[in-house]
């Protein structure tokens, strides 16, 4: 499984605001925002273009788009905080809705949303969350999207945990990871370390 960590400078300032404890929602949302943008562009860089002439006032030229708009699915709630950054950057992309909870004490997804077009082969899907720490709503997620039909997933995480790479790695689902940092570990209550906290309540506050 292709794991790509973006480790450019801005990046690793941004994710270090968001780890900070004394940053507050405003900025942890600010700074969720431009860590997505980052990661997105990393992670389209080898989308397919379609080439058509434009002209520009000069003269005659070739012009470039996406070929082939991806889905976007952020993982309510944190990754309600990345959607609207990521659909700036890709305004033709169509948004789908998934809906999770982890129960604390199973750490096991419970699902409460699932809104999502019906037929995605052939369709680029970038699944929006935060935190990839067991792989356990991950793993979930993909599975809605390949049973319809998904083969090109890529799931855009700010912080991932080494065993969520490695249950999605173990799952055999067609993902690949674009993240900001493969962090240490997880601990005795499934929270990454050294982590950021729980990414919704930093984003929304505490439910
Ligand atoms: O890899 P996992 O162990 O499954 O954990 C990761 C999940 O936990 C967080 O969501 P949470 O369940 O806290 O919901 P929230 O976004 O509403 O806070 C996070 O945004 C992921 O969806
Ligand atoms: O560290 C973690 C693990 C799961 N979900 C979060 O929001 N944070
Ligand atoms: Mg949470």
């Amino acid at each position: 499984m292709d794991v790509r960590v973006v480790d450019h400078p801005l990046a690793k300032a941004r994710l270090s605001t968001m780890r900070d404890a004394r940053t507050n929602s405003a900025a942890f949302r600010a700074a969720l925002q431009e860590l997505t943008l980052m990661l997105m562009y990393e992670a389209t860089r080898d989308a397919e273009v379609a080439v058509e002439p434009i002209h520009t006032p000069v003269a005659r030229t070739d012009g470039y788009r996406l070929a082939n708009p991806p889905l976007l699915v952020p993982v309510l709630r944190a990754g309600l905080g990345m959607a609207d950054q990521a659909h700036r950057l890709i305004p033709e992309a169509q948004m789908g809705f998934v809906g999770l909870a982890r129960d604390e004490t199973t750490l096991q997804p419970t699902p409460y949303l699932e809104s999502l077009p019906a037929d995605l082969s052939g369709r680029p899907v970038f699944v929006l969350d935060p935190m990839l720490a067991t792989g356990g709503s991950m793993v979930h997620t993909i599975r809605i999207l390949t049973e319809r039909g998904a083969s090109d997933v890529t799931a855009i995480c700010t912080l991932a945990a080494p065993e969520g790479v490695r249950k999605l790695e173990e799952s055999g689902l067609p993902v690949r990871v674009v993240t900001a940092s493969v962090d240490e570990r997880l601990n005795e209550s499934g929270y990454i370390v050294p982590g950021l906290g729980d990414a919704g309540d930093r984003e929304y506050g505490a439910v």
